[in-house]
């Protein structure tokens, strides 16, 4: 059973049967319910049928024994009676002249085995082949019957004439017809008789038989009254037998059932009766023909494997065309599936065309096309997504700027922010230019102040950033400013000074005021800071940037210096060194 991946987009491993085994699987599950339903269906009416044929045949067939049975039967009777009438016949003290005719007749029905004229007083008077001439017949059932109507005696074996006559592969057997020889007075002069030879039968049953019949194993069986099988297979000849077609013949009734014989087997039996009831010139003889059932249904049997032979070949078929059906419906599918899981994996690279147009059929399609639709349309919608998102972002910060327009001061310490340092600066400058007098500026970092956030928390950091400042604005004059620029970065405009020394001087006085100890709550805390000090002279050119960059520079020297300390920006020890 094949599954069509282990996982599936999501990388979930998944047991789904592929669309293409279960169209096949359910194609075989069809046919195979079909080929069943065609093979019962084919049992069921080719045994019925054969059946029915084989009984017609077989009834049939014990039909035609029986008519001829009765036809010999009616033909010899039809001749005992001729014969008796004949003048010459009649004539029984002259015996030459009948035996001529009797002999005669015998040359053109050899299955008259023997004709012969007895005198009322039991001795054979003529007789065909001058067999048994002068014996006494007085004790045959035949010479007592016969003188007074017309009669046929059943089969019995033959008595007197056994060893007359000739030898034969077959004992003889003979059924008689006998009839009164009477003068004009009606007087009894004789009786004639002719003993038919049962060869006869068996020749007719031969005659019947076809070599294609007899291949196929049908017999035919007569068995009389007293149910004496008188022909028939070697195993029941001459023996009784009672079964269910021979007790309905008995009953007058033909036609054919399917019994089980005393040889154990299942036969198909054909049955009608001879002879007609109360007449004394008929005999009443049950006729049967039977099939083995394995024989007579051996054609229907062949057809049943022909028809499975025919079905296999055509499930095979079916299920090859169902296979390559299921293959052909399947795989604009799977290039479909396939390209939506490479979507999955990366979503925002794939665009329509990440979705092949397939051409398979309509359904496969129209998913297609859906599909590419729906990226396409989930594109636009992120780019639109994406443009709202810019200009949002854009009015948040144009926002942003307004409201830090509007915010002059840092937040923490109350102090001028850097904006409000960029602004002062520049105007101080150009006071000082316009005054022709130096101005300062001082870049202050606290020392330390790490450890304190670290070992006193942030809010006590925030704290000592405040008093911080407070200090640095209550140590220089009012017309100075001290801005907050970052963290512990403090940046203070010494407005107007009269040289350098002053400047150092003032730089020098709020260093000691800074390094006084601060109060926090978790107790007091001495810190330093480290100051970088640069001085902007009237003939400078008016860089506040660069200015600010200058006591920068000179902070980090007081830093590297030691902290703690104030220092003057290189350039002015170089200024002060010229002047
Ligand atoms: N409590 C508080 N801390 C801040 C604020 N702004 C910055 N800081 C902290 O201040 C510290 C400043 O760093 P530094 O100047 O490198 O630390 P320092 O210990 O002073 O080091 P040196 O200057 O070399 O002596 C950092 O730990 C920042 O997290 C603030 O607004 N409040």
């Amino acid at each position: 059973m094949t599954h069509d991946s282990d996982t599936s987009s999501t990388g979930k491993p998944t047991r789904l049967l592929s669309l293409a085994t279960l169209i096949v699987s359910f194609t075989c599950l069809i046919v195979a319910i079909t080929v069943l339903l065609q093979l019962t269906l084919v049992d069921h009416f080719a045994i019925r049928h054969a059946t029915v044929e084989a009984k017609l045949r077989l009834e049939q067939l014990s039909w035609q024994m029986r008519d001829s049975l009765d036809r010999t039967l009616e033909q010899t009777v039809r001749d005992v009676h001729l014969l008796t009438a004949l003048p010459a016949v009649r004539r029984i003290d002259h015996p030459a002249d009948a035996r001529g005719i009797i002999d005669n007749l015998q040359r053109n029905f050899p299955n008259y085995a023997w004709i012969g004229i007895a005198t009322p007083d039991g001795k054979v008077q003529a007789a065909t082949g001058g067999l048994l001439e002068g014996r006494d017949v007085t004790a045959r059932p035949w010479f007592h019957a016969g003188q007074r109507e017309l009669i046929v005696e059943d089969y019995h074996p033959a008595i007197l004439l056994g060893k007359l006559l000739p030898r034969m592969p077959d004992p003889w057997r003979f059924v008689d017809a006998a009839g009164p020889i009477s003068d004009a007075d009606g007087k009894l002069r004789g009786v004639l008789a002719i003993h038919l030879s049962w060869d006869w039968a068996r020749s007719l049953a031969q005659g019947l038989l076809t070599p294609a019949l007899r291949d196929f194993g049908a017999e035919i069986i007569v068995v009389r009254g007293d149910g004496v099988v008188l022909l028939g297979p070697a195993d029941i000849l001459e023996k009784r037998i009672a079964t269910d077609s021979l007790a309905l013949a008995r009953q007058g009734k033909t036609g054919a059932l399917m019994e089980r014989w005393p040889d154990g087997r299942t036969y198909v039996t054909g049955y009608s009766l001879t002879g007609h009831s109360g007449d004394r010139t008929s005999l009443r003889w049950a006729v049967l023909v039977r099939q083995t059932e394995a024989v007579a249904m051996a054609s229907a049997h062949a057809f049943e494997r022909r028809a499975l032979g025919v079905s296999l070949v055509l499930a095979t078929v079916l299920a090859a065309a169902a296979a390559v059906l299921a293959r052909r419906i399947v795989a604009p599918f799977k290039v479909l599936s396939h390209a939506i899981e490479h979507v999955a994996h990366a979503p925002d690279k794939a665009g329509p065309a990440a979705i092949p147009e397939v051409h398979g059929f309509h359904e496969a399609q129209v998913l297609s096309d859906a599909l590419r639709g729906l990226i396409r349309s989930e594109r636009n919608h992120q780019a639109d997504l994406e443009r709202m998102n810019a200009r949002l972002e854009d009015a948040v910060a144009a926002r942003t700027a307004e409201l830090q327009q509007l915010l002059m001061r840092d937040v923490l310490t109350g102090l001028p922010n850097r904006r409000a340092l960029m602004q002062a600066l520049p105007e101080a400058m150009a006071r000082a230019a316009r005054l022709k007098r130096p101005c300062a500026v001082m870049f202050l970092d606290m020392d330390g102040f790490k450890t304190v956030n670290d070992t006193r928390g942030h809010e006590e950091g925030d704290e000592l950033l405040r008093q911080f400042g407070t200090r640095i604005l209550y140590s220089i004059r009012e017309t100075d400013l001290v801005a907050r620029l970052a963290g512990d970065e403090f940046v203070v405009i010494l407005d107007l000074v009269n040289d350098r020394q002053e400047a150092e001087h003032k730089a020098q006085f709020l260093l000691s005021q800074l390094t006084r100890p601060f109060v926090l709550g978790s107790g007091g805390i001495q810190v330093g800071a480290s100051i970088g000090l640069a001085i902007q002279h009237p003939h400078q050119v008016q860089d506040p940037t660069r200015l600010l960059a200058r006591a920068d520079q000179a902070m980090y020297q007081a830093k590297g210096s030691g902290k703690n300390r104030v220092a003057l920006a290189f350039d002015e020890i170089e200024h002060a060194g010229a002047s």
